[in-house]
């Protein structure tokens, strides 16, 4: 059997303030944005949206982005529209779904492939749908996370502002780890 076999995936949506001043959250075409993309992509002063998890038995107390595994015959951008509806209450179009950066990686249980993606709009207002699992939902300047941020999360979110491809998180020497 093939080693993707064993691998967990997730994918976690990067959310962008200046998008949601922009399009007022609507769904817009890319043409009537007032803030490109790319440009506000190299912008390391952007605010994302974090969220703090609570009572999930991972991590708790620590700041994520919005995320969600990956359900088998599930695609990555459907694992996204889901869980933005899920976690934040709003609708996402697939077209508005960029995959920008992807990790692998390896905590201590689990061996994971995970796909940081940007959402570039959305429709509806941003809301804490699930306050059984998340305590603080707000908005922090990239350059300025919080502390407590989960160490993959932070790298992926530095991978995506510096346009970096793919990077690893714990995977080092893994053959040793894991049989
Ligand atoms: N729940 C959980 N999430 C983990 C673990 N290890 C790990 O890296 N994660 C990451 C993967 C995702 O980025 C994120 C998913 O968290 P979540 O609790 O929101 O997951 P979910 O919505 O898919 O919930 P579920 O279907 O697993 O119950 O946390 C773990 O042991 N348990």
């Amino acid at each position: 059997m093939g080693r993707i076999a064993h691998l967990f995936a997730a994918a976690n949506m990067i959310i962008r303030q200046d998008m949601a001043t922009a399009t007022g959250g609507m769904m817009m075409k890319m043409k009537e944005k007032i803030v490109d993309p790319k440009t506000a992509l190299k912008d390391s002063k952007s605010m994302i949206l974090l969220s703090r998890r609570f009572n999930t038995g991972f991590m708790d107390g620590w700041y994520g982005l919005p995320a969600g595994h990956v359900r088998p015959t599930e695609r990555i951008h459907e694992t996204v529209m889901r869980e933005a509806k899920e976690e934040l209450g709003i609708e996402v179009d697939p077209a508005e779904i960029s995959v920008m950066s992807t990790m692998h990686r390896l905590n201590k249980k689990r061996e994971y492939m995970d796909f940081f993606c940007m959402v570039n709009s959305w429709k509806g207002p941003i809301v804490n749908n699930e306050p059984d699992k998340c305590d603080d939902l707000q908005f922090f300047a990239v350059d300025n996370l919080p502390e407590n941020t989960i160490e993959h999360v932070r790298q992926g979110i530095h991978c995506v502002f510096n346009n970096i491809p793919f990077s690893e998180h714990g995977v080092e020497g893994m053959n040793q780890k894991v049989g």
